[in-house]
């Protein structure tokens, strides 16, 4: 087994990167999955949180008819051509007038796998904040609040959670800098790492169709997967070769991010830790029977690899990706 190829692409995949996806294991059945197309099937969009040294969020005063008045955090909906760092910049200098850099993703937000939203830490590398007297049809203004005691009304209270996650991430980083890489996909996909451990050692779930490889999924855009969320898509690859009632599965989180955006890639692939546990807590030594040939658990003996993979694990030291 070329597992040199497998030892590269997941030490690629923890550190944030990670091979172009080729093909998929698994796909909603009937037709092939369509390519996406941005403002078509897929709708992305891109919020940046900004927290100072001295606490305080970057705030903007929205000017659609609809939410008028009401502050948020700077966000949008990416654009087709555009990187999603690109969709960043460009959302963060109409609406607050700043230039800025993503530091790292802090959330994957996501309502089935058609609207995905990512939401960075960022932090202004120039421009000028944006006053009343700047006001056009992005926004009314951009300023600057105390955490906390920021500005009432809120367009929307879920960014309360994610500056309260930039807070923690400022405090204590708990996983590595993790930021988008640009690399062309046509589906909404997701790479996975699924792992099974037993004491001090680690299986990871491969494909053989092929080379040997981290199994792709890709997510569907009908109802029923709309409404299932990204999840089902893992689910629906791990039943093609496990027998999941004994088992417990859990999304860890986000590994990494491939999208490039130019040339109507629009498709994205989330590579996405998740673990395998029977249910029963009896002494389960080795990993469940997997079905089938198109699947098999590699044991991974590289102690570096072994070790990270463990410490990301036990560390939950992941992107949440989240409902
Ligand atoms: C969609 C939001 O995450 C906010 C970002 O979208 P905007 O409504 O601000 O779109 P632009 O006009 O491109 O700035 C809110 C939501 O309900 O999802
Ligand atoms: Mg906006």
């Amino acid at each position: 087994m070329a597992s040199e190829g497998l030892t590269g692409a997941l030490a690629a995949v923890l550190a944030g990167q990670g091979p172009s996806v080729q093909s998929c294991d698994s796909a909603p059945a009937g037709e092939p999955p369509v390519p996406v197309r941005l403002r078509k099937n897929v709708c992305y969009v891109v919020l940046a949180v900004f927290l100072s040294e001295q606490d305080e969020v970057l705030l903007i005063q929205e000017a659609k008819r609809e939410c008028w008045g009401s502050w948020y955090l700077p966000a949008g909906r990416m654009e087709p051509g555009e990187t999603i760092v690109e969709a960043l910049q460009r959302e963060v200098k109409e609406e607050a007038g700043l230039h800025c850099e993503p530091e790292t993703l802090l959330s994957v937000e996501e309502r089935g796998p058609s609207w995905v939203r990512f939401v960075f830490l960022a932090r202004p590398t120039g421009g000028i904040l944006k006053t009343s007297k700047e006001a056009d049809a992005e926004s009314l203004q951009a300023a600057w609040y105390p955490r906390s005691s920021l500005p009432t009304p809120l367009r929307a209270h879920d960014i309360l959670h994610l500056v309260e996650l930039a807070a923690q991430y400022r405090q204590q980083a708990r996983h590595p800098v993790i930021l988008p890489q640009e690399l062309p996909c046509d589906l909404v996909c997701q790479r996975l790492v699924v792992t099974f451990t037993s004491a001090q050692t680690v299986w990871v779930l491969v494909g053989t169709v092929g080379i040997p490889h981290l199994p792709v999924t890709a997510c569907g855009l009908d109802p029923v997967e709309q409404r299932g969320g990204m999840k089902m898509a893992i689910l629906r690859l791990l039943q093609e070769c496990l027998t999941l009632h004994h088992l417990v599965v859990e999304i860890k989180g986000l590994l990494g991010l491939q999208h490039l955006g130019r040339d109507h890639s629009d498709g994205i692939c989330l590579n996405v830790l998740v673990t395998v546990a029977f249910r029963s807590p009896g002494i389960q030594d080795e990993p469940p029977k997997i079905r089938g040939e198109n699947f098999f658990w590699w044991k991974v003996t590289e102690e570096d690899l072994q070790s990270q993979l463990l410490k990301r694990l036990q560390g939950s030291s992941v992107v949440p990706v989240n409902r």
